[in-house]
């Protein structure tokens, strides 16, 4: 709702007030609607200030009512009303002025920001576009390059680079209120034509045609599917060259097309899982709202290798001392000049001053003995890693928490061998550590919900996209590739080319398909695990029971091709070839050809027509389907969990809402019904054969999404 209030005897005060960010619900647009007609009408008041409550002026329209039958006023109407006032109106723009809520401040006369507010207009990370008139009052405002570079990105802007932009009138460091009551009062009575900003020629742009040509093909290639950011640029276009009322036509077309689709539908889904992901629980039934985290002021980490140095400048920028523990002296020295060029790079970045200070190196374990948290970074060996927690626990003072960031060992068997094994937990970050938004914090059946609670906490002022899940072999993110990786890899004994597979899943949406995105991060590695799991067999046997390991299919392709010394970008040749070792560009090889054309040979396999539907059926749905088996496990608390992972960690399309939401859109039935299908043709696949929650998902009426948590509850207490 809005509450009014005369101020200053003649300003009339109209303050949104709807918690926690002042979004536009229906009660709040109807209670602007009936306040402004209030002052307007009103003969004492000779102008109008609009603020919200709470140090917020809105966070935009209620993400929440766009999924049900919208009622109240409409935006648009409303916003007209307060442009064609015949008193000025001006926002008092506090904390954020988002979306609805920015073009609502568009619409009045004048605009005051705090210096620490943020403006934008981020309907495009929604799969919305801004069509309350944003569209098309933006660029009228501050010319069109700034406004599709607003409107296209979503970026949110300080209050200093709003003004230079001409997007607000004033900054002030003091109350925000108080300086537009003033300044209200000293613009009462002005002529408000040409503050109306509807009324405005665009700026005239030279080259018009060339700069939309320029933007679309940047945001078609960035957009990777996404056809917000295409509207985006159609609306824009549509301020650029037409009358106003034509563009806002246009600006309501184009919303009616994205308002309904499934992109939209999954972009919003994200927004709200990636909140929901904080609200964690645990099977024990610790929770996020009774479990208190502990203060952490000093961290150390051990071990500056790639992960440690980027989890050390990940923790220095969030204002922490950190210990930066390395044995090796040549290694520490690397690392110090490593760690204080990206804090360097990434001061720069932001316009603060790098946290040098922050950061003390030592070769001595011992240095931590004060240390509120430690993140264990050493080498993936369950040996080495046990005896630096067994220092660690003798090292540090009592109360330190143990986390490690194994991306593959058992979490429970590190704590078990510390005297304090609710004190230990994973935090899996995810390289390089300092950029990547992932954070998997995996707790065990002994870790303590304070020590889940303060490594949540600590994730999340490091920036990232913390999501707790339980302890077991690749936590949620790599558990869900292994079956990915292995269809592709069978995919290629069928007959598929590396090309192909990867060109299907980058159509999906993926930055990179699996091959790329293997050559990039080393075919050593995996190679190094099935090693370990005794999967990789010497020689050349060839055949059907070659290709069939501890009972179940098995494709030595990657092991092969590892004996060659081919690792990926690092040797210069993979699954593709590149220019020379470490360089990026992935191009056609005839040699892994010639080899996948032999290998078929050799193993009595005959090369089939794969399309993509067949590429995408078995990589994504295999990856689902693991994906139920996690939540029947309970390993994760919910799809959002699963979702999140996969969005901000593994390059899972945005705009498709996520593995779990994308086997939700799909329908749970389909995909039953094609792992069934793919079943019955590899019956020696394990991972295809359909989870038995997905089966008792499907046999329950398939509920929707948000109902899965409700109906797994029900299904296991009926086990
Ligand atoms: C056929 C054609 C039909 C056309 C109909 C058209 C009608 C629509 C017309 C115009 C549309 C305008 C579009 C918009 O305005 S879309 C919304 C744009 N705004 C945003 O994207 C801002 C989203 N919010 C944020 O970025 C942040 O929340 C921020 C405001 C910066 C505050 O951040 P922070 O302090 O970190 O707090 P949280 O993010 O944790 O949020 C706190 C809780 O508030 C909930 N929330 C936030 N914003 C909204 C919102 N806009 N609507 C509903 N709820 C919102 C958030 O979920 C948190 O809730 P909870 O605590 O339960 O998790």
């Amino acid at each position: 709702m809005a509450e009014y209030n005369r101020v200053s005897e003649c300003v009339g005060l109209i303050t949104l007030r709807n918690p926690p960010v002042n979004a536009l619900s229906a009660a709040v647009r109807q209670g602007i609607v009936d306040t402004v007609q209030r002052a307007l009408s009103d003969p004492n008041v000779k102008s109008v200030v609009i603020c919200g409550q709470n140090g917020i002026f809105c966070g935009g329209a209620d993400i929440k009512e766009f999924r049900s039958n919208m009622t109240g006023p409409p935006l648009i109407p409303m916003i007209h009303a307060i442009e064609s006032a015949n008193k000025p109106v001006v926002a008092a723009i506090e904390g954020s002025a988002l979306g609805g809520g920015l073009e609502l401040a568009l619409g009045c006369h004048y605009r005051i920001a705090h210096s620490k507010a943020r403006l934008g207009l981020p309907e495009v990370s929604l799969g919305l576009l801004p069509a309350a008139g944003g569209s098309q009052r933006l660029p009228r405002l501050i010319g069109v390059p700034a406004a599709l570079n607003l409107i296209t990105t979503g970026r949110h802007v300080t209050a200093a680079e709003a003004l230079q932009l001409g997007i607000v009138d004033q900054v002030t460091d003091h109350n925000t209120v108080a300086a537009a009551v003033k300044f209200a009062l000293s613009v009462a009575g002005r002529s408000l034509d040409p503050r109306r900003i509807s009324t405005h020629p665009c700026p005239q742009q030279p080259d018009l045609d060339a700069l939309f040509e320029e933007v679309m093909q940047k945001v078609r290639q960035s957009a990777r599917g996404a056809i917000a950011p295409i509207a985006c640029v159609q609306a824009v276009r549509a301020a650029a060259t037409l009358p106003y009322a034509q563009g806002m036509e246009r600006e309501r077309e184009l919303m009616a097309t994205l308002f309904t689709s499934g992109q939209a539908r999954a972009l919003q889904y994200c927004f709200f899982a990636e909140r929901a992901v904080g609200r964690w629980r645990m099977p024990s039934g610790a929770r996020w709202d009774t479990s208190k985290p502990r203060p952490v002021h000093k961290a150390a980490v051990i071990g500056l290798g790639t992960m440690g140095r980027g989890i050390t400048v990940a923790l220095a920028q969030t204002g922490l001392s950190v210990i930066a523990v390395e044995t090796q002296e040549k290694q520490l020295m690397e690392a110090k000049q490593a760690i204080s060029g990206m804090l360097e790079r990434g001061a720069k970045g932001r316009g603060v001053a790098p946290a040098l200070d922050g950061v003390i190196y030592s070769q001595n374990i011992q240095a931590v003995a004060d240390v509120d948290l430690v993140i264990e970074a050493v080498f993936e060996d369950i040996a080495l890693k046990t005896k630096v927690f067994q220092q660690l626990s003798a090292v540090c003072k009592p109360g330190t928490l143990l986390c490690t960031n194994t991306s593959a060992l058992d979490v429970d068997q590190l704590a078990s061998e510390t005297p304090n094994p609710e004190l230990v937990v994973g935090m899996h970050f995810f390289a390089p550590a300092h950029v990547m938004k992932l954070l998997e914090v995996v707790y065990g059946p002994r870790s303590s919900p304070q020590a889940v609670a303060t490594a949540m906490q600590l994730g999340k002022k490091m920036g990232k996209a913390s999501v707790a899940v339980g302890n077991c072999r690749g936590f949620v993110g790599n558990r869900m590739l292994k079956p990915y990786i292995e269809e592709a890899f069978f995919l290629l004994e069928e007959g598929a080319t590396p090309e192909l597979v990867d060109q299907a899943l980058e159509e999906f949406g993926f930055p990179m398909g699996v091959f790329r995105m293997s050559d990039l991060s080393g075919l050593d590695v995996g190679w190094r695990v099935r090693k370990g799991d005794g999967l990789v067999e010497p020689g050349t046997a060839s055949g059907r029971s070659a290709r069939i390991r501890q009972g179940r299919r098995y494709s030595p392709l990657g092991d092969l091709l590892c004996e060659e010394g081919r690792f990926g970008q690092k040797t210069g040749r993979g699954w593709y070839q590149y220019d020379k070792p470490g360089s990026r560009v992935a191009r056609f090889d005839p040699w892994l050809h010639s080899f996948l054309g032999a290998y078929r040979a050799q193993h009595g396999l005959v090369a089939r027509r794969i399309d993509h539907q067949e590429v995408l059926e078995r990589c994504l749905y295999a990856l689902i389907n693991e994906g139920f088996h996690i939540l029947d496990d309970g390993i994760a608390a919910g799809p959002e969990d699963i979702d999140v992972i996969y969005v901000s960690g593994y390059g899972w399309p945005r705009h498709r809402g996520g593995p779990m939401f994308y086997a939700n859109m799909v329908g749970l039935a389909k995909v039953l019904e094609r792992l069934e299908h793919y079943q019955q043709l590899h019956p020696e696949v394990p991972h295809l054969q359909p989870s038995s929650l997905l089966r008792r998902l499907v046999a329950s009426g398939s509920p929707p999404i948000h109902k899965w948590g409700e109906a797994i509850k029900k299904l296991h207490s009926q086990l």
